[in-house]
């Protein structure tokens, strides 16, 4: 048995019953193969054994009381994955399906691609199962607090320093900062995503959003393409769709669906961004309300989705962006991408498509971001606020934006050499896997058995 099937084989044992972890873990691994074959010093180093093991997993009980004085116990994780290249960065996830192997899979990913962002940054991931829809700020406000009531002795602007992922924005961020404020009467870059007002970064809310779409925006133009003029389907509804639609239109391409967790909304003439703000930002409301404003746009509901995948990639368009969750792209779904004529697919969410759809991509030679590159934008600008707080001074938009850029091209020419020197020419998968390994695991060696 090789190296890599002992090391997931291992992984079932003692930490079981994590599906999407093992599905992050082994599309890592699969990748490493040429890496580890051609250096023997990894496996001398136990540098997979060491990497698939968190440095530290913290699992605590949230306690909090609802509206109606009744006691609510939710799950609270953090996990602090890899510190090899800075202190453990990536953001709390609040939503019912969160488990350790979510929070995992997604801690994982984050170190690669903390790494592909070349910044002194290393990789964590926490949240809870706690569901914030239809609850009140205020309960919101005493979950936020009592969350941050055991998390706050684990966390520094030096340690661990989370933000916001699904159900995780600058509400979230802000009550959950003042109670860290209240514990410790430090006021400090202890979590990033935080408002403009008090020690945010300019260009952080629509940095992920922006940067998968540079990033598409590089892969494009290493095929002597652009997104001048394509239609693109996106998926969800939330931070990551909203920018990268605005992304999208001011490239000159037209986005013509997102969606949420109950339905989808399929617009031709292209989405309503002003509007789609409006409901979710502000109203915090259902995709279903859109067509109240816009008659000739489809709506599709969960119920309606074809049972192997999702509405949204069934629309015919010339690029993809999933920014919604995992797994949200089948084999199905890509298949049909395929056969309606998509050249382009760029993930803005974490592992939206599942290990058939990529192999699909692949095989068929479209052009396909992953999202552990794609994605990078946002835990990026974290880096850029974690370096506004530590130095006193606020950058202008334009400046924090021209540095995403940079930081976007950087991984995508990572990514794409390095999948060029080990004979993978446009292989962005292989090149982002080796490109964001080979950083983090040279760190670890130089730092001894720890
Ligand atoms: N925020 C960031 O900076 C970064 C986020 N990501 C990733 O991007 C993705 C989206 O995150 P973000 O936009 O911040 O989160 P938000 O909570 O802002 O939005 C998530 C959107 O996806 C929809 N959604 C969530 N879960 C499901 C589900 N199970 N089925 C269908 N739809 C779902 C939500 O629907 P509804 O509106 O109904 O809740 C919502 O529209 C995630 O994978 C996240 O890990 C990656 C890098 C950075
Ligand atoms: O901004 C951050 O620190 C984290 C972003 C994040 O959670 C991610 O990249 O998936």
């Amino acid at each position: 048995m090789s190296y890599i099937h002992q090391s997931i084989d291992y992984l079932k044992q003692t930490s079981p019953c994590q599906s999407e972890f093992y599905q992050a873990v082994e599309e890592v691994l699969e990748s490493l193969t040429p890496v580890l074959d051609s250096n023997d010093r990894y496996q001398k180093q136990a540098i997979i054994q060491r990497m698939i093991e968190p440095e530290r997993q913290i699992i605590f009980r949230v306690p909090w009381v609802d509206d109606k004085g009744d006691i609510q116990v939710n799950k609270g994780y953090r996990i602090e994955f890899n510190s090899a290249l800075g202190p453990y960065k990536g953001g709390l996830r609040f939503h019912p399906s969160v488990n350790a192997s979510i929070i995992k899979f997604l801690g994982f990913e984050q170190i690669f691609k903390n790494a592909l962002t070349g910044l002194p940054i290393g990789g964590g991931k926490g949240g809870a199962n706690f569901d914030p829809k239809g609850r009140s700020d205020g309960e919101i406000m005493r979950f936020c607090q009592s969350f941050m009531t055991e998390l706050y002795r684990h966390i520094g602007p030096t340690t661990d320093v989370p933000a916001g992922d699904i159900g995780v924005g600058a509400r979230e961020i802000g009550y959950m900062f003042g109670q860290y404020k209240r514990l410790t009467g430090r006021y400090e870059g202890v979590l990033t995503g935080k408002s403009l007002l008090w020690g945010g970064s300019l260009a952080r809310k629509e940095a992920t959003g922006y940067g998968a779409v540079y990033f598409a925006q590089y892969i494009l133009e290493d095929r002597n393409d652009t997104l001048k003029g394509k239609s693109c389907l996106v998926s969800g509804a939330g931070n990551v769709a909203i920018y990268a639609i605005e992304k999208l239109y001011q490239l000159g391409a037209v986005p013509v669906s997102c969606s949420d967790s109950r339905g989808t909304i399929f617009h031709e003439t292209g989405i309503d961004l002003k509007l789609l703000k409006d409901l979710k930002e502000v109203c915090r409301t259902s995709l279903e309300n859109y067509i109240n404003t816009h008659p000739s746009a489809q709506y599709i509901p969960v119920s309606d989705y074809p049972k192997d995948g999702h509405a949204v990639w069934r629309f015919k368009a010339n690029a993809a962006f999933p920014c919604a969750t995992q797994n949200e792209l089948t084999e199905k779904d890509a298949q049909a991408l395929i056969s309606n004529g998509c050249m382009l697919v760029c993930e803005g969410a974490n592992m939206p498509s599942t290990q058939a759809a990529v192999d699909a991509f692949i095989a068929a030679n479209i052009a396909f971001g992953p999202g552990k590159a794609a994605n990078a934008g946002g835990v990026a600008t974290s880096q850029l606020e974690m370096a506004q707080n530590a130095s006193m001074q606020n950058w202008t938009f334009k400046k924090v934006d021209e540095k995403l850029k940079v930081i976007m091209k950087n991984i995508f020419d990572a990514a794409n050499d390095t999948a060029k020197e080990y004979g993978q020419s446009g292989n962005l998968v292989v090149g982002a896997n080796i490109a964001g390994f080979k950083r983090v695991a040279e760190a670890m060696i130089e730092q001894g058995i720890v």
